[in-house]
């Protein structure tokens, strides 16, 4: 250690104080003082701030050696940020007596920065003006506070960040201290300014029932030491808005465990109520949907159900707990392949939304058609961690689809396939058969006699027959067969391939198949009926490669079936063009006949049995056509019928029959009613009894001189319409017969309501009446029932002799025929007039 070696009486320090700053007496205990003092102490010159002497302590602790030290400045062992405080300080610094300039910074030798309290006392040393300075090395006690500080602050700032407000009180319920939201929730902005205050100092924006309560509640705990847990509460907000507090309270323990106030938390739960209000309505939401909804989570291979709602329960028939954490496969069941579950898996791999249908089984195996929705649910990271699905049950509106579907494609009377279903699969049957080199056959099926009976017996019974009809021919074909309903009483058959059969030929059993479903007696309510049909076929390929061609030839095909009679199956031959052509022909022609005056009328007339003489003239007539010659009516009315040109051909028959009779009857010929038959198209005309009573006004013959022919099939429809026409043709004068008796279906009802003069019994019936009883019996019958409903009897189509005798045996009252005459021109008719005189 050194000691203070350079001693010498010169360097004598005196305190300005006491004795005085001249005094040359050394001090030798002050010396020893000053250098062996604990305290680190040096002497410095105030003008060059030089250090003037250091004690050991001051070496020790600085490092430095008292040389060294006498060669620095008190400068020197301060850092520069120390500078100016220092040239501050030594500017403020008192000329005498002592000074306490606080905490400074100082260097050791090595570097190390000391805190040290700095004290000083003024003094002359050696002459000079200097200054005594002990230096109190502070830096433990310095970092002591510096951690102090900074553990406060770490305090201030952990219960200031703290999402709580924060408080506590003493024992006279004073707060103590608060955190910063505490200090915001009672209105101000800053924790310092709470303490002190009590609950009703501070500005809050609840009142006074509300402080009183809380410190009510403080001062409970304060008193029993029971803390408040959980307390929930609403209070206002300085934004004026209510805020959901839940409170916390807690007794503060002294040093011995004396209670010395109460520690408060208060957390705003404003926002995890709302959340949780949210949520409970959401969940709510969930749970009433009608649709079912799942939420699904990805776990390897599967879709995990996580959430299920209780629709989805309704829906699908099973538990909610049978369903949560398994796969939702199990709704498709084996039913894997669906083009909606493609798009699904495409969705679920791409993580899009995405909506599909799909065909799903409920518990008990039946199926519900889904219209699933998926969405993904996506984290904050917008990785997708869930799914939703929301179920829709659309088996009700799938149902209604397909009904829609089923309606377009099928008859709604019978259910069978309609004309464009048949069509589809006659496509499908013509490229499945030509793939194959398989033949087939297109049957087109009409039942005779239909239309009769449909108005005769009413179209309920007409209806009902047709299912009947339907429903044979359907059990009575193959599955791979098609029955289809064209509309009215036509049926349309599709027969691929028959095994063993390659000879374009049906084979007889499919054929007898069909008879019978068509012709096995039937009884419709009252109505005991036995039909039968015609039936035109074609066979792919021979007839045709097209579903059109062979349409269209099998159509042929039944025309022919029908023309022939009825009760037939035709093939298709290329010959039958030859007929359709000529139907074309005459339909072509028939457009301009009239306005070419190509139509004349033969009459036949007919003889009265009693007297022998002519008592009327049927009007039949005949068309001259130029490059067809004579046409019979068999080769045109019906087709004039089917164009509806029959109205004004008819017209003009009546004009000219009118016209006719009255020329007869001018020229002085016998006076005999000229009879016109009336087609049904005319008769129900709107105008048809006007055009009547217009023809014999325009001709001036007298109504007796004119006799309608109505067919029986005529009269049969809309017989209440008819029955009204009648009455008014009849209230005119005009004579009626039912022409073609016998050959329909008349009610006897309705038979005597009718206002009839003649009944022509067909001549059919005339034919056939002698070569069997039951046919001479018939036209007996007839006589007698035309006789008894006030009529005259017109026996048609009386050939021989024998047929007359009969007939006049039996009471008929007059024949018509080729015994009698031909129908003849006008002229010749005139004629067979004159002759009769
Ligand atoms: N086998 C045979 N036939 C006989 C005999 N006596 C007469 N006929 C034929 O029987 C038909 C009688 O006429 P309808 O039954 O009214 O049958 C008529 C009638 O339904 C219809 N028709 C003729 N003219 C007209 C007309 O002006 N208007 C309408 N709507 N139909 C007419 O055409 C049908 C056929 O007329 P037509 O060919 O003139 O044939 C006539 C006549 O030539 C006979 O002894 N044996």
């Amino acid at each position: 250690m050194m000691r203070f070696q350079h001693r010498a009486p010169a360097r004598s320090t005196l305190p300005m104080q006491g004795r005085g700053w001249r005094s040359r007496r050394p001090l030798t205990r002050f010396d020893d003082l000053f250098q062996d003092h604990p305290q680190p102490m040096w002497i410095y010159d105030l003008v060059s701030l030089r250090f003037l002497r250091v004690n050991l302590a001051a070496c020790r602790h600085y490092g430095y050696s008292e040389a060294e030290f006498l060669h620095m400045t008190i400068r020197d062992i301060r850092p520069p940020s120390e500078q100016a405080r220092l040239t501050a300080d030594m500017a403020a610094a008192p000329h005498a007596g002592p000074q306490s300039s606080g905490v400074w910074t100082h260097l050791k030798r090595d570097g190390r920065p000391i805190s040290v309290r700095i004290s000083s006392h003024a003094l002359i040393h050696e002459g000079r003006r200097a200054r005594l300075v002990f230096a109190l090395d502070v830096t433990q006690q310095v970092a002591a506070e510096r951690a102090l500080y900074k553990s406060e602050q770490l305090y201030r700032r952990l219960i200031d960040t703290m999402p709580l407000q924060v408080f506590w009180k003493n024992l006279d319920l004073r707060y103590v201290g608060c955190n910063r939201l505490f200090a915001l929730a009672s209105g101000l902005d800053d924790p310092a300014s709470v303490v002190g205050k009590r609950d009703h100092d501070l500005p809050w924006q609840h009142g006074a029932a509300e402080h009183e309560a809380e410190e009510a509640e403080d001062r409970a705990v304060i008193e029993y030491g029971r803390p408040v847990r959980g307390r929930e509460q609403t209070l206002t907000a300085p934004d004026g808005r209510p805020r959901r507090h839940l409170v916390n309270k807690l007794p503060l323990h002294g040093r011995h465990g004396e209670i010395v106030g109460l520690l408060g938390m208060v957390e705003d739960i404003t926002a995890s109520r709302a959340a949780g209000e949210t949520l409970r309505l959401q969940s709510r939401a969930l749970d009433a949907s009608v649709n079912a909804i799942l939420i699904t989570r990805r776990a390897g291979d599967d879709d995990v159900i996580e959430y299920a709602n209780p629709a989805f329960a309704r829906i699908s028939g099973y538990e909610l707990a049978e369903v949560i954490g398994t796969d939702c496969r199990f709704l498709q069941g084996d039913d894997r392949e669906q083009e909606g579950m493609l798009a699904l898996r495409e969705a679920l791999r791409t993580e899009r939304e995405v909506t599909v249908e799909l065909r799903n089984y409920r518990k008990d195996g039946t199926l519900f058609w889904n219209q699933l929705h998926v969405a993904p649910v996506l984290d904050a990271g917008g990785a997708t961690t869930h799914w939703v699905g929301v179920i829709n049950d659309i088996t009700a509106a799938k149902r209604y689809q397909q009904e829609l579907e089923h309606q377009s494609t099928h008859d709604a009377l019978t259910g069978l396939p309609n004309r464009n279903l048949f069509q589809d699969r006659l496509e499908q049957a013509i490229a499945y058969a030509a793939r194959y080199g398989h033949q087939m056959w297109v049957v087109v099926l009409d039942l005779d006699n239909f239309k009769l009976i449909n108005d005769t017996l009413g179209h309920a019974v007409g209806d009902n027959l047709l299912q009947t009809v339907s429903g044979r021919l359907r059990a009575a074909l193959r599955d791979s067969d098609t029955v289809a309903r064209l509309g009215g009483d036509e049926f349309i058959l599709l027969l691929p391939d028959q095994p063993g059969q390659n000879d374009g030929t049906l084979s007889p059993r499919t054929v007898q198949a069909v008879l019978d479903a068509v012709s096995a007696p039937m009884r419709l309510g009252a109505h005991d009926l036995a039909l039968t049909c015609s039936m035109g076929v074609s066979v792919y390929p021979r007839d045709g490669d097209t579903a059109a061609s062979l349409f269209k030839h099998a159509d042929i095909a039944l025309y022919r079936a029908k023309d022939g009679g009825r009760n037939q199956l035709q093939f298709y031959t290329s010959e039958m063009n030859a007929r359709v052509t000529e139907r074309t022909l005459i339909e072509g022609h028939l457009r301009n006949a009239l306005v070419r005056h190509e139509f004349v009328l033969h009459f036949q007339p007919r003889i009265d049995c009693a007297t022998g003489r002519v008592a009327g003239l049927e009007a039949l007539l005949r068309w001259q056509q130029p490059e067809l010659g004579l046409v019979q009516p068999d080769r045109f009315i019906g087709v004039a019928e089917e164009t509806g040109r029959i109205v004004e051909i008819g017209e003009w028959v009546l004009y000219e029959a009118c016209r006719q009779a009255k020329a007869w009857q001018d020229a002085g010929l016998p006076r005999v009613p000229v009879a016109v038959n009336v087609s049904a198209r005319q008769f129900r005309q709107a105008g048809f009894v006007q055009e009547v009573r217009g023809a014999l006004e325009a001709s001036g013959l007298e109504a007796g001189y004119l006799e309608l022919e109505l067919t029986e099939s005529l009269m049969m429809q809309n017989v209440e319409g008819v029955i009204a026409a009648m009455l008014h043709l009849k209230a005119g004068g005009v004579r009626l017969s039912i022409d073609d008796f016998g050959t329909g279906y008349s009610s006897l009802s309705y038979l005597r309501r009718f206002p009839l003069d003649y009944l022509k019994i067909d001549r059919s019936f005339v034919r056939d009446m002698l070569h069997d009883a039951p046919g001479s019996a018939i036209v007996r019958s007839m006589i007698t029932l035309g006789h008894s409903l006030g009529c005259r009897i017109i026996a048609e189509g009386v050939e021989t002799n024998d047929q007359l005798g009969y007939l006049t045996q039996e009471g008929c009252d007059e024949i018509q025929g080729f015994l009698c005459s031909r129908p003849v021109t006008g002229e010749a008719a005139g004629e067979l007039l004159y002759a009769d005189r």
